[in-house]
């Protein structure tokens, strides 16, 4: 189906918006058309030196005017409803989409690109769709009406008036093939400047620690030169053929002036005839201008109407059975049978054949140098992927027949970079439980040693958080994550080097309260020292993406030479003391 067919179908749930509208509309128009037919009857009473009839005739005039008035006013506001309405349904079904896709595919997306395509293409569509469509036909319905009335009055004349409108549809139809693919071009180049502006504020700290402002102001500078000479290229277009679609009637007034001028001096035409058939022309010059400049909006909204659908129509790669159960009750026992994991684009496989087996309620650590596949396993946990090849089952249940839901509710992950919402305190840590109370936020941030400083920050737990939370240090947020995970009180809790960026004593405080939190649950711990390690009764190693060995600390010094290599880096080769025993 065509892009343009599908924008209609937005406009499916106002059909009575629409139909009333170009009512509306047409209405306003055939008031509009009356004018100039009054208006020669008038020249013509005024020639006759009929008083009365000159006097009824500006009455009716004036009605028409304001009949038009009031018309105009119900039509702007009834299709202002519907541009809205179709931008509001455009909005939700668009984040909607989104949100219904798979991590994986964000994985390849620039957030400006997005951003421009929710933003920008949006507001070509519903523009378009809510006024545009009513402004080609009103422009379309004046030039059928005022062919008419010419036509009433003069057949010959109105032929001659009309010819030119052939040729109008003709250029209006060589602009619009032209003009499609370069304002795809420019709305595909105005996302890259937003890309590009979005990655400048993101990325700021970097950008300032590193003095490099010059460097993206010149980088930012040819992206906005980009989307100038394109919209050159688009705006000469326009320049050259909106003007030529207006011109065109001008021939027409010049072929009516000549032939219609002597029709009067024969004494075959009146002045008022001739007056209004006149009027008639000049009032075509204004919609056939109008259509010229809405079809290219019209283009415009083609354009980026297929950079939505190209959105829209990305299926979420991740299925879900219909109706699927949720995840069975269990106390967290966690089994890889056979797991492989290759992601999108990459030719590397990130887990290749990983047999893994963790019994609930024990806590496993996950070592190996980086790139070695730590967080590709546990990311396939919560479903964040879906391997490759194998099965991953929680509690006995294959993760791929569950509400996804269910099982992320049983399952927290803190990574080393946690992400913060710009809201309080309070409502980052009850992000998964909202309704909990603020005893329980309470208890959460204590257990994860984030008590004190929240209770030093100008507005305690009502204390508003920057962007990402931005204002806080990286300790603090990852904190903030670990108190996050632990109210959402998971059969499986997932630390991702979520200790990675607090000293090493606020470490061993987290670790102690962990202790009493990871009791009862299945924990995966993943960390570079040694300390941290220590909380595992069982440990993992990973090598390119394969289990190399497992067991206890002091066996696989012994017996792993890459375990010994990482312990030894990670904090020397004995075990801190409370973890023995
Ligand atoms: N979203 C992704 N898309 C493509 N490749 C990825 C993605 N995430 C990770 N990889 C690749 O998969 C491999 C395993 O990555 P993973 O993040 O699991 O490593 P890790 O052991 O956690 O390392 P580190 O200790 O550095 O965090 C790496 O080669 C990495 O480049």
């Amino acid at each position: 189906m065509s892009t343009f067919r599908r924008l209609l179908g937005f406009l499916r749930p106002y059909r009575t918006g629409v139909v009333f509208s170009f009512a509306l509309a047409a209405a306003a128009m055939a008031a509009t058309v009356a004018i100039p037919w009054l208006t020669g009857r008038a020249i013509d009473a005024t020639r006759r030196g009929d008083r009365n009839d000159l006097w009824m005739l500006a009455i009716v005039v004036a009605v028409a005017g304001l009949l038009r008035l009031a018309l105009s006013v119900g039509r702007r506001l009834v299709a202002g409803r519907v541009s809205l309405g179709v931008e509001v349904d455009l909005r939700q079904r668009l984040y909607a989409h989104l949100q219904s896709l798979e991590l994986g595919f964000f994985d390849h997306q620039q957030t400006g690109q997005l951003m421009s395509r929710v933003t920008v293409d949006l507001q070509a569509v519903r523009f378009f769709l809510g006024y545009g469509l009513i402004f080609i036909g009103q422009a379309l319905f004046t030039i059928v009406l005022a062919g008419i009335a010419m036509f009433l009055l003069r057949p010959e004349l109105a032929a001659i008036a009309l010819a030119p409108v052939p040729f109008v549809v003709l250029v209006a139809f060589r602009f619009g093939r032209r003009s499609r693919p370069a304002m795809q071009e420019v709305q595909q180049r105005v996302a890259e400047l937003t890309a590009e502006a979005e990655e400048n504020v993101s990325g700021v700290r970097v950008v300032k620690a590193f003095a490099r402002e010059e460097r993206q102001l010149g980088r930012f500078d040819h992206r906005v030169g980009r989307v100038f000479e394109q919209s050159m290229i688009a705006t000469r277009l326009q320049a050259f053929y909106a003007p030529f679609i207006g011109f065109l009637p001008n021939i027409g007034l010049a072929a009516i002036l000549f032939v219609g001028g002597r029709a009067v001096i024969d004494g075959t035409l009146t002045v008022g005839e001739f007056t209004a058939f006149y009027a008639y022309l000049l009032m075509l010059i204004g919609p056939m201008r109008m259509l010229g400049y809405m079809l290219g909006s019209a283009q415009r909204a083609t354009a980026s109407g297929a950079r939505i659908f190209q959105l829209l129509d990305r299926a979420p790669a991740m299925s879900v059975p219909e109706n699927a159960p949720p995840l069975p009750a269990g106390a967290g026992r966690v089994e890889l049978r056979g797991v492989s994991l290759t992601f999108e684009g990459s030719r590397q496989q990130a887990l290749d054949d990983v047999d893994l087996t963790v019994e609930a309620g024990s806590t496993v650590a996950l070592v190996g140098g980086t790139g070695s596949g730590k967080t590709a396993l546990v990311s396939l946990l919560p479903r964040l992927y879906d391997a490759t090849a194998g099965e991953v089952l929680i509690d006995g249940a294959n993760v791929r027949d569950v509400d996804p839901r269910s099982l992320r509710h049983e399952i927290a992950v803190v990574n080393d970079d946690p992400f913060l919402f710009s809201a309080t305190v309070h409502d980052n840590i009850a992000y998964a439980r909202p309704e909990a109370t603020r005893e329980e936020v309470e208890l959460a941030a204590r257990r994860a040693r984030a008590e004190e400083f929240v209770g030093e920050l100008p507005d305690g737990y009502d204390t508003m958080i920057g962007e990402r939370g931005l204002t806080l240090s990286g300790g603090q947020r990852q904190r903030i994550a670990i108190a996050r995970a632990l109210l959402a009180n998971p059969r499986i809790l997932v630390l991702d080097d979520a200790t990675s960026a607090v000293d090493a004593s606020t470490e061993q405080e987290i670790k102690e309260a962990l202790r009493e939190v990871m009791a009862g649950r299945t924990t995966f711990v993943i960390a570079h020292r040694l300390s941290t390690i220590s909380l595992a009764d069982d440990i993992v190693v990973l090598e390119h993406g394969r289990i190399v060995a497992r067991g206890g600390h002091d066996e696989l010094l012994d017996d792993n030479e890459l375990y010994a290599e990482i312990a030894e880096a990670a904090g020397g080769r004995s075990m801190p003391r409370e973890a023995v025993g």
